[in-house]
């Protein structure tokens, strides 16, 4: 149940008054709270239409690291025939500047995507590199995954056994995602139980991280709680992140659920881009101006490198600048208050100028 102004609460603002804690021991025993910026890949993925120039990806992930971001996701090196949008993900890598310690993760789908990667890490020999983080998914249906992956979820996981293996062995760091964490869209209802096998496999395959997705975006937070409890059983809460689309608007309300129940580390999308090519109907991933505005003047802090966190007013820019350069606003609903309220102290103040 959901009990945000309890222990879990009570325990997050005693820790933030521990001064030995650091930011690199974050975990569920902490207040800091860890952004995995997706907008790029998992925003940008679904897009109708001509492929996204690599230079306005590359501009976007830039943008995001200049406010204060330390984990985005640069775009996927999957089949161009499955998902066109990521095509091009190799020059985004290199377009893009590499700031030291931010990891600019790529999806990889199976030994060709990190065969691929790697190869040009090689042939792109630079310090830091282009990247140092892959990750690796699949779900907890077969149906979900015969859509994403064309194969069983056994199968997947047989297949990135020796992905995560062969990452690891080039000093890559490797995080897992299992989707369809609540509902399929082809399935319906989910066993939790198969969750938690799942994300069990992808850790003991070397995954420093398993993000919990709900593609569908059609959780509640009472779903999201006895959902985290299931995988607790067998995952430490430490090791697990939270993905929540915003389709039933819920996506918020998960995020406080997911940090309730122990999550520190939470998947957003500035703007509120995105959705996965295989969940048709689901909406974008939580906004990240959304989950930053939730957890102002809270117990909870948010990692980042703009004064010690993500800059809430820069990201709602960065948020309209991209939705607008897609051709339409951005969905965030605190973007657009911010937008808004600044619209109207414009007005006040050039009504007062205009009275002088
Ligand atoms: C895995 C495959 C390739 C299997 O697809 P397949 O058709 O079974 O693969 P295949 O081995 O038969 O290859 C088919 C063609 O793709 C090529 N190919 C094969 N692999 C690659 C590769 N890595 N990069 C580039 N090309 C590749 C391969 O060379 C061949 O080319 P052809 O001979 O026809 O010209 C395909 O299903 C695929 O790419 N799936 C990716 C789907 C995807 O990216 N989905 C979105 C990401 S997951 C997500 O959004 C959910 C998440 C993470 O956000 C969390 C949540 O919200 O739940």
């Amino acid at each position: 149940m959901l009990r945000l102004t309890s222990r879990s609460l009570l325990q997050a603002s005693r820790s933030a008054t521990n001064p030995s804690r650091t930011l690199a021991t974050a975990a569920s025993s902490s207040n800091v709270v860890n952004i995995v910026e997706v907008g790029p890949r998992d925003g940008l993925q679904n897009e109708k239409g001509s492929v996204i120039p690599p230079e306005l990806k590359a501009e976007l992930v830039d943008r995001l690291v200049q406010a204060g971001v330390t984990n985005v996701e640069a775009g996927s090196f999957v089949s161009p025939k499955w998902v066109p949008q990521m095509a091009g993900t190799a020059e985004v890598l290199k377009r893009k500047t590499t700031e030291p310690g931010v990891h600019y993760a790529v999806l990889v789908p199976n030994q060709r995507g990190l065969d691929d990667l790697l190869t040009l890490l090689s042939s792109e020999s630079q310090s830091p590199p282009l990247t140092d983080e892959v990750s690796i998914f699949t779900a907890a249906t077969d149906a979900f995954t015969r859509a994403n992956l064309n194969c069983s979820i056994t199968e997947s996981l047989t297949r990135l056994t020796p992905v995560a293996r062969t990452a690891l062995d080039n000093g890559l760091r490797v995080r897992g995602y299992v989707s369809v964490v609540i509902a399929c869209p082809y399935t319906g209802k989910v066993d939790y139980k198969r969750v938690r096998e799942v994300a069990k496999e992808l850790l003991e395959m070397g995954c420093y991280e398993v993000s919990l997705g709900d593609t569908v975006g059609q959780g509640t937070p009472f779903e999201v709680e006895e959902m985290i409890a299931e995988v607790s059983k067998d995952v430490p809460v430490s090791k697990l992140a939270g993905h929540f689309h915003d389709t039933f608007g819920t996506a918020v309300a998960n995020v406080l659920a997911a940090l309730d129940s122990g999550i520190r580390t939470i998947d957003s999308s500035v703007g509120g881009l995105g959705g996965c090519p295989y969940s048709p109907g689901a909406t974008g991933n939580v906004a990240t101006e959304d989950v930053l505005y939730a957890l102002q003047n809270s117990p909870y802090t948010v990692a980042g490198t703009s004064n010690g966190t993500i800059d809430l007013s820069q990201m709602s820019d960065i948020g309209w600048w991209i939705s607008e350069k897609l051709g339409r606003e951005s969905v965030s609903r605190v973007g657009r208050a911010i937008r808004a309220r600044r619209t109207r102290e414009e007005q006040e103040k050039e009504k007062a100028r205009s009275k002088l």
